[in-house]
C-alpha cells in the first residue's frame, strides 16, 4: 500500500499533475460560486454592447448579444462540470459490482458479462445518444444516464482485470484458506486493490464525458438554449470567428484547459497504479469435482490415527494440444497426528500442487481428477465451496512460501488477527484482540503489541512470517500446510523458523506438511518423508530411513546434492 501510496504522491509531484490539479480545482470552485465571481446575469443582453473586448465591466468582453462572456463561462462550466458526473456515476454503478463479480467467479459469469461489455461497445455510442435525445425531447439527464451505460465497458474491462488479479494475491488465497465469506473478501481484500485503478479510469472517463457532452450543447442539444454552456459558446464563437476571433479565446481556453488537465491526472494515475499491479491472470475459483475412480473398487479407508489421507489423487492442467496433462499421479500419504511429514523433490515434481489439492485450492485451469482427501474420514474433494471454507483456516491451516505477500498489506497485523480470531473462535473483538497478543507470543514475538500495531511491509521477513504462522494458527487448525515457508528467507532466519515449527509440534502436537526442496530443512524437523518426482510419489518412509539409505537413485540423487545433511557429516545427528 505504501508503495502505491509513494507512486501515487510521485505522479502527483510532477508540475504538470499539480498545475492541473490547480486548475481543475480553481475552475471548479469558480464555477460554483460564479453567482459571487461574476454577479452580471449571464443572460442579460446588451445589444448597444456587442462584441466588447475585455473590460472593467466585462472582464472577458461580450458576445452578439451583449452578454458577459465571464459570467457565462462560470455558469455554463457548472452545469457541464455537475452533469458530466452524471455517466461517471452510472458506469461505476453498473461497472463495479459487475466487474468485481466477473473477474472474482470467472466461468460463466465473466463469459456472459464479457459478451454484454462487448454489445455494448460494439455500439455508435454517438448515434444513440442521438436517437435517444430524439425520443425523450432532448432530455438531458436520461442523455447523461445513457452515455453512462454506453461507456459502462470501459470501467467494467478495468474492474474485472484488476479483480482477476488481485484473486491471484496469495493473501487472498489465505483469506480463502481462513474461511472468509466471498462478499467478505471481496470487500475487504479485492477491492482496495481495485479502488486506484478504478479512480484513474473514472477521470479518464469523466473527461471522456466532459468533452461529448460540450460536443452535444455545439451541435444545440442537451442544455437547454436558455442556459448558458460552454458548447454553446464554441458555437457562437465559432459562428463569429472570422469578424471577432477573440470570442473563441476564453471559451477554448477554458475547455482545453479541462480537458487537457483531466487528461494529465487521469494518465498520471493509470501509470502510478498499473507500475504496482500485479500479474494478472484469469482465475477460475470454481473447485474441480473429482471423478469417481475408474476401477470402481473403493480405496482404502485412513488409518485410526491417521489425521490426514491422500489417496490416489491425480491433478491435471491441459496441456499445449488441450488433452489433460498430469502433474500429480496417483499419489497417496498419510499424516498421522502431531506428525511432521515432509514432501520433497525438485522444482516442478508437484509438491505444491499437491498441497494446494488438498485445501480445494489448484489454481485455474488445473483440476483434481479423481482420487480423495480424508480429514478425520472426511473427504474434502467432495465438499462444495461453502463446506471447503468451513475447512480452511478452522480445521486445516496454510503457511505460504512468501510471508510478505501473504498478508494483506492493506490493514495492521492486529486487525487482521482480530478478525481471523473472530471468524473462527466467534468470540468478541476485545478477546480476539487479547488471543492475538497471546498468538503473536506464540510466534516468538518479543513486542507482540507493537507487532500488532504495524503493517506488513514494517514488519521484516522473519517477523512476517512468524506473523503468516499466528495468522495459520489463529482458527486452531488441526493439520498446518507450509509450502517452502522458508525458501523466501535469509539462512538465519530459516532456522528461527524451523526452531518456531519445532516449538510449536512439541507445544501443541500440530501435525505439520511440509513441501520443501530442501533436504536440510526435512533433516531437522520431519518425523517422516516422501519425494516426489515428476508428478509421482516414488519413495517414502521416515526421515533416517529415506535420508540415510535411499531406496531411489532420484532420491540418492537429491540427498548427494544437498551438503549440510548429516549423511554427508559424519552421520552426526541421532534421528527420531
Ligand atoms: N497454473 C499452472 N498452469 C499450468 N501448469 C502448471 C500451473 N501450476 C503448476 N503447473 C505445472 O504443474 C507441475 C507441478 O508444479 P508444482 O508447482 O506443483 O511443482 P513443485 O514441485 O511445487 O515446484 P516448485 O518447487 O518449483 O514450486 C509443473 O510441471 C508445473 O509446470
Amino acid at each position: 500500500m505504501t508503495s502505491s501510496i509513494t507512486a501515487l504522491r510521485r505522479a502527483l509531484a510532477r508540475p504538470a499533475v499539480w498545475v492541473s490539479l490547480i486548475w481543475l480545482i480553481g475552475i471548479s470552485v469558480a464555477c460554483a460560486l460564479a453567482s459571487v465571481l461574476a454577479p452580471i446575469d449571464p443572460l442579460e443582453q446588451d445589444l448597444s454592447n456587442s462584441f466588447s473586448g475585455p473590460g472593467a465591466r466585462h472582464w472577458l468582453g461580450s458576445d452578439e448579444l451583449g452578454r458577459d462572456i465571464f459570467s457565462r463561462l462560470l455558469h455554463g462550466g457548472g452545469g457541464l462540470l455537475l452533469t458530466a458526473l452524471i455517466p461517471v456515476g452510472v458506469s461505476l454503478l453498473l461497472a463495479v459490482p459487475g466487474g468485481l463479480l466477473a473477474g472474482y467467479l470467472s466461468g460463466w459469469v465473466d463469459t456472459a458479462s464479457t459478451f454484454v461489455v462487448d454489445i455494448l461497445f460494439a455500439l455508435p455510442g454517438l448515434v444513440v445518444v442521438l436517437a435517444i435525445a430524439a425520443v425523450t425531447d432532448n432530455n438531458l439527464i436520461v442523455m447523461a444516464i445513457s452515455f453512462g451505460v454506453l461507456t459502462s465497458g470501459a470501467v467494467f474491462r478495468v474492474v474485472r482485470t484488476s479483480t482477476a488479479a488481485a484473486r491471484e494475491l496469495p493473501y487472498v488465497d489465505a483469506a480463502l484458506v481462513s474461511r472468509l465469506s466471498r462478499p467478505r473478501i471481496l470487500a475487504r481484500h479485492i477491492l482496495p486493490n481495485v479502488t486506484g485503478p478504478l479512480i484513474a479510469q473514472a477521470v479518464v472517463q469523466y473527461s471522456g464525458t466532459f468533452l461529448f457532452l460540450t460536443s452535444l450543447s455545439f451541435l444545440g442539444l442537451g442544455f437547454s438554449p436558455e442556459t448558458p454552456s460552454w458548447g454553446q459558446m464554441t458555437l457562437d464563437a465559432a459562428n463569429n470567428l472570422d469578424q471577432h476571433p477573440w470570442l473563441m479565446v476564453p471559451v477554448g481556453f477554458a475547455l482545453t484547459a479541462t480537458v487537457l488537465a483531466l487528461n494529465l491526472v487521469g494518465n498520471a494515475l493509470l501509470e502510478a497504479v498499473s507500475g504496482h499491479r500485479r500479474p494478472s491472470q484469469l482465475p477460475d475459483p470454481r473447485r474441480p469435482v473429482p471423478d469417481v475412480p475408474a476401477d470402481g473398487v473403493a480405496p482404502p479407508g485412513p488409518a485410526s490415527d491417521a489425521v490426514l489421507t491422500v489417496d490416489r489423487l491425480h491433478v491435471c492442467y491441459p496441456g499445449q494440444d488441450g488433452s489433460d496433462r498430469a502433474v500429480v499421479r496417483d499419489v497417496s500419504f498419510q499424516l498421522q497426528r502431531g506428525e511432521v511429514f515432509g514432501l520433497v523433490g525438485e522444482s516442478g515434481s508437484g509438491k505444491t500442487t499437491t498441497a494446494l489439492s488438498i485445501l480445494g485450492l489448484v489454481p485455474h485451469p488445473g483440476r483434481v481428477t479423481s482420487g480423495r482427501v480424508l480429514l478425520r474420514g472426511e473427504d474434502l474433494l467432495r465438499l462444495n465451496e461453502a463446506q471447503l471454507r468451513k475447512v480452511r483456516g478452522s480445521r486445516i491451516g496454510l503457511v505460504a512460501q512468501e510471508p510478505m505477500a501473504a498478508l494483506d498489506p492493506f490493514f495492521t497485523v492486529g486487525s487482521q488477527l482480530d478478525e481471523m480470531i473472530c471468524l473462527h473462535r466467534r468470540v468478541r473483538r476485545r478477546e480476539a484482540r487479547r488471543i492475538a497478543l497471546s498468538l503473536l507470543t506464540r510466534v516468538g514475538m518479543p513486542d507482540p503489541v507493537a507487532v500488532a500495531g504495524r503493517y506488513p511491509h514494517q514488519l521484516s521477513g522473519g517477523i512476517a512470517q512468524r506473523v503468516a504462522i499466528a495468522l495459520a494458527l489463529s482458527g486452531e487448525p488441526d493439520v498446518l500446510v507450509a509450502d517452502e515457508p522458508t525458501a523466501a528467507l535469509d539462512v538465519t532466519v530459516q532456522a528461527e523458523i524451523i526452531d518456531l515449527l519445532l516449538h510449536l509440534r512439541e507445544e501443541s502436537s500440530l501435525t505439520l506438511l511440509l513441501v520443501t526442496h530442501d533436504l536440510g530443512v526435512v533433516a531437522d524437523i520431519c518425523d517422516r518423508v516422501a519425494v516426489m518426482s515428476d508428478g509421482r510419489l516414488i519413495e517414502e518412509g521416515t526421515t533416517e530411513a529415506v535420508l540415510l539409505s535411499p531406496a531411489q537413485e532420484y532420491t540418492r540423487t537429491l540427498v548427494a546434492a544437498t551438503p549440510r545433511l548429516p549423511v554427508e557429516a559424519g552421520q552426526e545427528r541421532s534421528w527420531g
